[in-house]
């Protein structure tokens, strides 16, 4: 595909965000792309709104895979795009995903009019914001029946320039868990406080004393994150709310870590039941395990990037960012690597705004890697 094409695809990508397990447009759009390119060697499958590629090799020796994510996020863009902004209200990829996808089209793209010599599998994944579409998928036959021997997968890095790629060997991203809260007290009118139990003020005490966690009960040489990202609660200025919801994530290095912050949370919230007496219920939603990168395969890539000319390779800190693409890593050695694309605004912004000059870059990059890998073997 040219410079042209792929950038107006990713545009197409971009005005359709949807929310895991709702990529029915997008899945639909990765299938119009496809299916032009499509050979006889080549097998198509649907595992519910994700996509499965499969090429057969010429003298295959491995199967080597990519994956790219698919899902937006429930955000109002405010990029400044004027002609190719969302189309989808409250709904924006601001996460890169709609790049990944348009990368993954692009490799597609080259091995479409040359056969490779390996196996080559491109896996579509649903719902990597949440629920978590890479833990299912992997007990599916759809993906039993083409196991790689490695897989890859990149994430776009607004903080870096386009040009660069990074990564490092063993942890990349952390490890997460969804935290979902709900306070039960007891509503009643704003003039007799001493007749309710006040949510908002119980729910304002929870995530206020939530910050000591990090601050008092996690080693400072590990690393941990609580963030509350919702806090809801009432109905009017002068009624006294009778529950509250607080959501958020949870974050660490280590699963020690992220043991000791949920005992904590627990702890907290029976405090607060007993100080507000209120209930609380707590749910962890999904949690997705750390992402590790397999040593040998990105040293070597690592290496290979390094010497490659048309880009800079840095090599990367751990991140507190989470990825369920550790689900595959556990069970198919491979590696994550960042890709720079200069955006003033990071992910999960509703500014970012990528340097799509990246998507090139990274479809080349990509086709060399696998190639190179492939006169390895
Ligand atoms: C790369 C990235 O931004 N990933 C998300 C993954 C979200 C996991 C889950 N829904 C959670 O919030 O814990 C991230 O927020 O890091």
């Amino acid at each position: 595909m040219k410079t042209e094409e792929l950038i107006a695809l990713r545009r197409r990508f971009h005005q359709i965000p949807e929310i895991g397990f709702n990529e029915f447009k997008t899945q639909q759009l990765i299938l119009e792309i496809l299916e032009p390119m499509a050979r006889e060697y080549w097998k198509i499958k649907l595992w519910r709104t994700g996509v499965l590629v499969y090429i057969q090799g010429s003298d295959p020796q491995q199967t080597l895979a990519y994956r790219a994510d698919m899902d937006g996020l429930p955000i109002a863009e405010r990029s400044g795009i004027e002609t190719f902004a969302s189309k989808h209200e409250n709904m924006m990829h601001a996460c890169g995903h709609d790049f990944h996808m348009t990368i993954a089209l692009g490799v597609l793209s080259h091995f479409s009019s040359n056969q490779p010599k390996d196996n080559l599998v491109f896996v579509f994944q649903p719902a990597e914001e949440g629920p978590g579409g890479a833990k299912p998928m992997l007990d599916e036959q759809v993906l039993k029946d083409v196991w790689p021997d490695q897989m890859v997968a990149l994430h776009i890095a607004p903080e870096l320039p386009v040009g660069t790629v990074s990564t490092r060997e063993g942890l990349l991203f952390a490890n997460t868990s969804e935290l979902f809260i709900d306070l039960k007290g007891k509503g009643g009118h704003a003039a007799y406080p001493h007749t309710a139990r006040d949510m908002v003020v119980a729910a304002s005490h929870f995530v206020t004393q939530l910050q000591t966690i990090v601050a008092r009960n996690i080693d400072p040489l590990d690393s941990g994150v609580v963030t509350i990202g919702v806090i809801q609660g009432g109905t009017k200025q002068n009624i006294i709310a009778e529950s509250a919801r607080v959501e958020g994530t949870i974050r660490s290095l280590s699963i020690e870590s992220m043991t000791e912050i949920k005992r904590r949370i627990e702890a907290i919230a029976k405090g607060i039941e007993a100080a507000f007496e209120c209930e609380l219920t707590i749910d962890y939603g999904s949690n997705y395990c750390q992402v590790a990168n397999d040593s040998t395969l990105t040293k070597e890539y690592m290496s290979f990037a390094s010497q490659s000319p048309n880009l800079d390779f840095i090599e990367a800190p751990a991140a507190m960012t989470g990825e369920d693409f550790g689900y595959f890593l556990e069970q198919i050695p491979g590696f994550m690597f960042w890709l720079g694309v200069n955006s003033p605004y990071g992910l999960h912004d509703a500014r970012l705004l990528p340097d799509e000059a990246a998507i090139q870059i990274a479809v080349s990059h990509l086709i060399e890697y696998f190639t190179w890998k492939m006169e390895q073997a």
